[in-house]
């Protein structure tokens, strides 16, 4: 009897769309199928993984780069085969794609897997309704990933009025023919238009459709992805973040700098919880939650941008943190954080 295949689905969308958001939700909400994840980082601290940490089935993590370069393809083979084996009773693979990936490689890395039981199960794009005309703007590759999509999602819905998201879910349909185009808040989607999905021959097609050598040339040249024109920057610290001088930091970061995601420690009585940071460009909130039990009290930041000065940042967090001199932080100091801090 044939076994069943695992769909392998495609979780793409420019940084900060929603996507570790959807995945989440997804997680949460799976109706008893097994989710096996792969996540992959832009940076080399695991941000996205341990924002899913916890609430998955089973999770490996591509650190540090973009997938979509990878010239030898066995490290996500071997992840695959791992969420596949019978043992891990996995129903489904979702990999969750760096924000600068080019899902078209992705894809077709699926494609040429000779695994037998998996199975490419369909790209889902989020897009940044609040972000998505100025992103595109400055990205025009971005049509060419909607255009092979099999399900767009146009997350953030609540950031737009009513008549842009109407105009925007125009734009998209035009962009995605023939591809189901819905509208979401915090990536809340119906399971099922995910699960259930399979790629249509001709989407597939338009994925097969460059050559080997074409393949060949564009990864040596990384021509048109959209990662070589941003980099990233770590940040980790155990000494806790003084509140008003990070805000200062974040008030002031470069028009470059698109993305910050990641969590800060304060040390400020009654405030001592981990507060995730997320910045997408000029939003920007803080979301306190507790600290597991073994998890070290840490500030680790990913920020990713283009034209940035990446040793100006990374000492512009150094002089954020409360090493004792200068200004004590006090219960006050708090107060600017507050004021973006969510749930
Ligand atoms: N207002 C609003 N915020 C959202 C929504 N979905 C996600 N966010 C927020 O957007 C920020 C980025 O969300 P993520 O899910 O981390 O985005 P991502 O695509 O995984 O980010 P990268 O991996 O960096 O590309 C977080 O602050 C989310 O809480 C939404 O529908 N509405």
């Amino acid at each position: 009897m044939a076994k069943r295949q695992i769909p392998v689905i495609v979780l793409a969308g420019f940084l900060g769309s929603g996507k570790t958001t959807l995945l989440n939700h997804l997680l949460g909400n799976s109706g008893g199928s097994r989710i096996g994840v792969v996540v992959n980082d832009f940076g080399s601290i695991e941000i996205d993984a341990m924002s899913v940490a916890g609430q998955v089935d089973s999770m490996v993590s591509l650190g540090n780069g973009c997938l979509c370069c990878a010239v030898d393809t066995s490290e996500l083979d071997g992840f695959l085969e791992r969420l596949a084996r019978p043992s891990a009773r996995i129903d489904v693979i979702v990999v969750e794609a760096s924000g600068l990936a080019e899902p078209q490689e992705l894809v077709r890395m699926i494609l040429a897997s000779d695994n037998r039981r998996i199975v490419y199960g369909g790209l889902v794009e989020v897009v940044d309704a609040a972000e998505f005309t100025g992103t595109r703007a400055r990205h025009p590759e971005l049509d060419r990933h909607l255009g092979i999509a099999d399900l767009v999602v146009l997350n953030k819905a609540d950031r737009v009025a009513e008549e842009e998201r109407a105009a925007l879910l125009r734009t998209l349909s035009g962009l995605a023919p023939g591809t189901p185009v819905v509208a979401a808040e915090y990536g809340r989607v119906d399971p099922e238009l995910l699960f259930d999905r399979r790629p249509r021959e001709e989407r597939l097609e338009a994925v097969r459709q460059l050559s080997f050598e074409d393949l060949c040339a564009e990864r040596r040249e990384h021509e048109g992805h959209l990662h070589t024109a941003y980099e990233s920057v770590e940040f980790v610290s155990e000494e806790p973040m003084h509140p008003r001088r990070l805000m200062e930091f974040l008030d002031h970061r470069p028009r470059g700098l698109y993305r910050i995601k990641g969590f800060v420690h304060f040390g400020i009585a009654g405030h001592r919880q981990k507060f995730a940071l997320h910045a997408v460009g000029d939003f920007l909130r803080f979301y306190p939650s507790a600290w597991g039990r073994a998890e070290r009290r840490l500030t680790q930041l990913v920020l990713i941008g283009s034209g940035v000065d990446a040793s100006g940042l990374r000492d512009g967090l150094a002089a954020c943190r409360d090493t004792g001199a200068g200004e004590r932080a006090d219960e006050r100091a708090m107060w600017g954080v507050l004021r973006y801090a969510q749930g």
